[in-house]
């Protein structure tokens, strides 16, 4: 992949009367990439994608696709297309005259003998091939959603625009789409700017992740890094899940920091090079974060030993779901650990545990408790 932006937001903001629903933002996307804009319902995400499809006009700062300032241009004059939640269909028309009406409008002056093959590709891209004479009613919800990818992807767009594009499928449609779509993408070979608030969604198919929280970017990276490397308690509880205890900073040395909850245990957290680290002196208020899925029933060589009592276990099929909480402490936190694992230990409600989770698994946030 080239690192060649193909579409820049600088310094974009959007209002809507006195509500700002995008502050200063820059963005760039990048040929190829796929990336994903994050966040609860109101953070701003559709807003951005119509701002680069040119739904909606930025109050202020540019909008700069392949090279042209599109600040002010129409969707139709910008080089992109837009996969709509609702999928917007034609009912009356079949699928390939659905697929090949943006086609058909005069601004893309595609000849009529090459209409019917662009539109035959496209439909073979999705694995629709055989529909083209159906109408939108006589097929499935995945059917529709491919015969929107379709009909955005046969005018050739050098980026794909998805709003929330899987969202109303049913669970296991929705995985197989997935799977469908990063597909599409390897074969396109453009770049996809989709907006979903599902994470597991977002980690299985982004390139890069866009974390958004009330109209502003909090973080950006690849999936591996914002799971690992969450700058905030926000990021570290939007991509996958964390039990965050609130804690003191009590001594700090170059590899090492200690910390104490509030009942008293000690935590080691390992420093590791290279992640973002933040400055703090003993004494600050903090908050840490442990991953449920860290958190081990057996001992480990060198981890930190936290005793707790089992609140409830929650079989899921290959794992359990622990939840407990500390000596002294009535907030509940959680552990989800191997099926196979757990087997071995007394489980019951009101079990005393000792819980194992290694320093390097410990995150730390420069944040008071909320
Ligand atoms: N046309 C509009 N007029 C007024 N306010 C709007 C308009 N469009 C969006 N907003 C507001 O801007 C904020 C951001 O909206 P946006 O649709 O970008 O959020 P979102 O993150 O995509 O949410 P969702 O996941 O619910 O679609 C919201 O508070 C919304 O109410």
């Amino acid at each position: 992949m080239t690192s060649r932006p193909i579409v820049t937001l600088n310094g974009v903001t959007k209002t809507y009367g006195h509500f700002t629903a995008l502050h200063e933002t820059n963005l760039e996307l990048n040929e190829g990439e796929f990336v994903t804009l994050l966040g609860p319902s109101g953070c701003g995400k559709t807003t951005t994608l119509r701002l680069v499809g040119g739904f909606e006009q930025a109050n202020s700062g540019t909008v700069t696709i392949a090279g042209s300032d599109v600040t002010t241009s129409p969707p139709y004059r910008r080089p992109v297309n837009t996969v709509f939640q609702d999928y917007a269909l034609f009912p009356h028309m079949t699928v390939a005259e659905n697929v090949g009406y943006g086609l058909s409008v005069k601004s893309n002056n595609v000849p009529r003998a090459e209409r019917a093959n662009r539109v035959e590709q496209a439909l073979a891209l999705v694995g629709l091939e055989a529909f083209g004479s159906r109408r939108p009613g006589a097929l499935s919800g995945g059917q529709r959603q491919r015969v929107a990818m379709a009909r955005a992807i046969v005018r050739r767009p050098r980026v794909l625009l998805l709003d929330e594009p899987l969202s109303a499928l049913d669970v296991k449609l929705r995985e197989s789409m997935q799977v469908e779509l990063k597909r599409l993408h390897r074969e396109l070979g453009i770049t996809f700017l989709m907006v979903t608030h599902d994470q597991d969604e977002a980690l299985a198919l982004s390139d890069r992740i866009v974390v958004m929280q009330q109209g502003r970017i909090v973080q950006t990276g690849a999936p591996t890094d914002l799971y690992d490397n969450p700058r905030t308690t926000y990021v570290a509880d939007f991509i996958g899940a964390s039990n965050l205890f609130p804690a003191t900073l009590q001594s700090r040395s170059k590899d090492t920091e200690a910390f104490t909850l509030q009942n008293g245990l000690i935590l080691k957290r390992e420093r590791i090079a290279g992640q973002a680290d933040v400055a703090a002196c003993p004494g600050t208020r903090v908050q840490l974060g442990i991953r449920p899925e860290r958190l081990r029933l057996d001992p480990v060589a060198g981890a930190n030993e936290i005793e707790a009592r089992v609140v409830d276990s929650l079989f899921h099929g290959d794992r359990v779901r622990l939840e407990f909480t500390l000596v002294d402490d009535t907030k509940p936190f959680f552990a989800d650990v191997p099926r196979a694992a757990a087997r071995y230990f007394a489980l019951e409600p009101g079990s005393p545990v000792k819980l194992h989770v290694e320093p390097r698994d410990v995150m730390f946030f420069l944040e008071e408790a909320r």
